[in-house]
């Protein structure tokens, strides 16, 4: 685990790209933020998770993941759930999966510390803090004290913010916010970028010259525009059950061709376009998953709903309709 062991020298050397510390492995390709599977009851179900592990990995080809985020309704998770998911996901995901990013954001700090420690001990590769959303931080500097005191309880861990101001309300830049970070957060790795803005992004990549921090972007519907601004991966929801067309369009990106990236982009938008019209959330990505993958998701947790199967009928419908670049002969 302990890849990082001279660590302990960082803080003193800010933002030195050349530092002693031993290269961590690279995060690559996509990100899958995992739903949480939950047993028709309303509980979680643990054992589904081996069988989600090798879906992502044999039938996605996704090797990330990204664990009680906004999919996976970590904020409506007690600690001790949130717990048991990440230990689960690490212990199945061994030897099977590249990074698990584990979600260790709440609405108080002893919590966040406490879910940061954890998945330390765990041996997680990365950990993730929203903002908090009730009493919001009013500026940058209030946002990096908090996270401050969660990333320096995971000394070893990359650190990475997660910025969903549609979901935390918290606005704050985050081009502002890097301004220094490093000085002041030194495990810190990079942003989970779930916001349409963006310039905000370009100027974050503009500033990251020396390419130390990462930039995962998180709004699956464009992600190409984000990959043509130099982001370095992307985390999201689709990429549980869109995750080959995903990685088509990446390589079709890196190629370069554009024409074929762009198709994949268009298709897997013709899709999202067709279900936000229904109204698409967790709850239905669960539904959607569950048909998709034939394991089961399961319900969500109030507040969210269970999809109706109006939607999951017209979902699955409108997903089978689409004809995949270099596809066509598959049908029928
Ligand atoms: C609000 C939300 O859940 N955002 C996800 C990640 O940040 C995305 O993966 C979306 O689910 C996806 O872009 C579909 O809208
Ligand atoms: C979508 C995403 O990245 C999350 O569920 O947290």
């Amino acid at each position: 685990v302990s890849v990082l062991e001279s660590k302990a020298v960082i803080p003193l050397i800010p933002s030195s790209p050349n530092s002693s510390m031993a290269p961590r492995k690279k995060l690559k390709g996509l990100v899958a933020a995992t739903i949480t599977p939950m047993t028709p009851d309303g509980k979680i179900n643990l054992p589904v998770i081996c069988q989600y592990v090798d879906y992502l990995v044999n039938e996605q080809n996704v090797k990330n993941i990204f664990v009680n985020g906004t999919t996976g309704e970590g904020l409506s998770l007690s600690i001790q759930e949130r717990k048991q998911l990440a230990e689960e996901w690490m212990c199945q995901g061994k030897n099977k999966l590249d990074h698990v990013i584990i979600h260790v954001g709440a609405l108080n700090l002893p919590e966040c510390q406490e879910l940061a420690r954890h998945a330390a001990a765990i041996g997680a590769d990365g950990i993730a803090v929203i903002a908090p959303f009730f009493f919001k931080p009013t500026n940058k500097d209030e946002l990096i004290a908090f996270m401050q005191k969660v990333a320096s309880e995971a000394p070893e861990v990359p650190f990475y913010y997660y910025h969903i101001p549609p979901l935390t309300g918290v606005k704050i830049r985050v081009e502002e916010l890097l301004d220094g970070i490093k000085a002041q957060i030194p495990t810190f790795q990079g942003v989970k970028f779930s916001d349409t803005d963006l310039l905000d992004l370009a100027q974050c990549i503009h500033k990251n010259e020396t390419g130390e921090f990462e930039f995962l972007y998180g709004v699956d519907e464009q992600l190409l525009g984000a990959l043509a601004l130099g982001a370095n991966g992307a985390v999201g929801s689709t990429y549980n059950y869109l995750g080959r067309q995903t990685n088509l369009m990446l390589q079709a990106f890196a190629k370069p061709d554009l024409a074929l990236a762009q198709q994949y982009q268009f298709l897997t938008g013709e899709f999202l376009n067709f279900v936000v019209k229904l109204g698409f959330g967790v709850a239905q990505t669960k539904a959607v998953m569950t048909s998709v993958s034939g394991i089961p998701m399961g319900p969500p947790r109030l507040p969210l709903v269970a999809a109706s199967s109006e939607f999951i009928i017209k979902a699955k419908a409108k997903l089978d309709s689409i004809v995949w670049p270099n596809e066509c002969c598959h049908a029928g």
